[in-house]
């Protein structure tokens, strides 16, 4: 084994280094290879270049490195990373092994890039297109987690899959007041890349689109500037573009307990291999936020159900105090109003029902009919079954405050199976 790969730079995080390996299938590099030698570049030492045997550096406070390979997918209980690049692919080819095959290599770049590396193959070869676009090159890695999920088209009668979809992934019901966009919804293959630098996010959805060339033609992608949620205690609560302090009461993904009641798919699921997976739930959800400034700080904050400044719940001082749902104010009324968000979406009112809020805030720009901001909540949810996700939009579709200010534009559910086993990777997963 040569010397250490790590290449550390003054900050304490690792370098991006360049993998020699042959993966790939729509660039025509080759068929996917276990990850092979590593070239580390040194950015600190005017780009010195040293092979390696390319095992993968232990993860640890430093290193921002978040483990590729275990018992479930990295961006899930991952404590929620400042930055997200999502993106739903169609698979266009009609061929399993081509898929098959294309999900491979994506393993391998992905394992890769959250470690840090360039994507597997580049041999600088001067006569063809490098198979790492580079933008990240000399960047550390930032906790990039790269979380693969499945939707429901994907175990049509295309691929023979059909048999193994799991019990849960099937079109959610119309729900209330919603009219999603279809061709923005969806999708058979979606990746969540989450890391605390944008660049990052972006590289690792760019590189896995340009190994996909030919069997997968992305649908739709969407980027978040900044968590909405805390999915750690250690984390400080962010606010969403309403102003307010979004995963105060959400699960705390470091408790095994509580994910193996709410978040992991479990024995009841009759598919074995997505046991230790989670079902994902996205919503695009569009803030009217020219309509929401003009409001005033009171009925604001009778909306949440929650003080602006603090956090805290209306019956209570303090961020984490817990909301008295039964408190009166002096004229007699629920101090947290009948149709607060909290009142409507806590566990206490839905016979404990929970779900894993990562949601990120994204904006489009500006509407260029109306000149309003299009901004909001990328709202994604982990979940061991989606009737917990239509049981909370039935109720708060229906009756939340929130809904004068808000309108859902798009969505998807998708599959996202456990992580994976030293020498396993997305294909031979997927396929069995
Ligand atoms: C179907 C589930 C949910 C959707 C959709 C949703 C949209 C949404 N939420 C906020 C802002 C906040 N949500 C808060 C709490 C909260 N929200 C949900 C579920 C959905 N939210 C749950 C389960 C909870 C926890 C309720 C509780 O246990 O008290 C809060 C309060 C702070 C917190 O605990 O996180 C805010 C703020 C927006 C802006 C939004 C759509 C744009
Ligand atoms: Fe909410």
């Amino acid at each position: 084994m040569a010397a250490d790969p790590e290449q550390t730079n003054p900050s304490g995080g690792l370098n991006r280094r360049r993998v020699l390996s042959g993966i790939g299938v729509g660039l025509g590099v080759g068929a996917a290879a276990a990850a092979g030698s590593v070239l580390t570049h040194d950015h600190d030492t005017g780009g010195r270049a040293t092979a390696t045997g390319g095992t993968a550096p232990a993860a640890d406070g430093g290193s921002q490195i978040v483990a590729f390979r275990g018992p479930h997918q990295g961006g899930i209980a991952t404590p929620a990373q400042d930055r997200l690049c999502f993106a739903a692919f169609d698979v266009t080819t009609t061929d399993r092994g081509q898929l098959q095959q294309m999900l491979t290599s994506w393993a391998l770049a992905a394992e890769a890039m959250t470690k840090g590396l360039t994507v597997p193959g580049d041999a600088g070869d001067l006569e063809s297109p490098p198979i790492d676009t580079g933008e990240a090159e000399g960047l550390k890695p930032g906790n990039l987690t790269i979380t693969i999920g499945y939707g429901a088209s994907l175990f049509d009668s295309r691929f023979g899959l059909a048999g193994r979809r799991p019990s849960q992934l099937k079109a959610l019901p119309q729900l209330p007041k919603e009219d999603l966009d279809p061709g923005s919804s969806d999708g058979d293959i979606c990746v969540q890349a989450c890391a605390d630098d944008p660049q990052v996010a972006f590289h690792a959805i760019r590189n896995l689109r340009r190994l996909g060339t030919g069997v997968v033609a992305p649908r739709w992608m969407e980027l978040g500037f900044g968590r909405t949620s805390s999915t750690s205690p250690a984390q400080a609560t962010p606010r969403n573009l309403m102003g307010f302090k979004d995963g105060t009461r959400n699960i705390d993904a470091g408790d095994a307990a509580v994910m193996g009641d709410h978040v992991w798919i479990g024995a009841e699921e009759p598919q074995h291999w997505v046991r230790g997976g989670s079902y994902l739930v996205s919503r695009k959800i569009r803030m009217l936020l020219e309509q929401w400034d003009r409001d005033n700080l009171n009925d604001q904050q009778n909306v949440f159900g929650r003080a602006k400044a603090s956090g805290a719940p209306l019956t209570g001082k303090k961020e984490f105090d817990t909301p008295d749902f039964s408190a009166k104010d002096a004229s007699g009324d629920y101090a947290i109003p009948m149709d607060a968000h909290v009142r409507l979406a806590a566990p206490e009112n839905n016979r404990g029902l929970r779900i894993l809020r990562r949601g990120y805030s994204f904006t489009d720009g500006i509407d260029p009919v109306t000149g309003q901001l299009v901004g909001g909540l990328l709202f994604l949810a982990y979940m061991k079954n989606p009737d917990q996700f239509v049981t909370l939009q039935r109720i708060l579709g229906a009756h939340d405050a929130l809904n004068e200010y808000i309108k859902h534009l798009s969505g998807g559910l998708f599959v996202t199976p456990p992580g994976l086993a030293p020498g396993a990777d997305w294909g031979a997963q997927l396929f069995g």
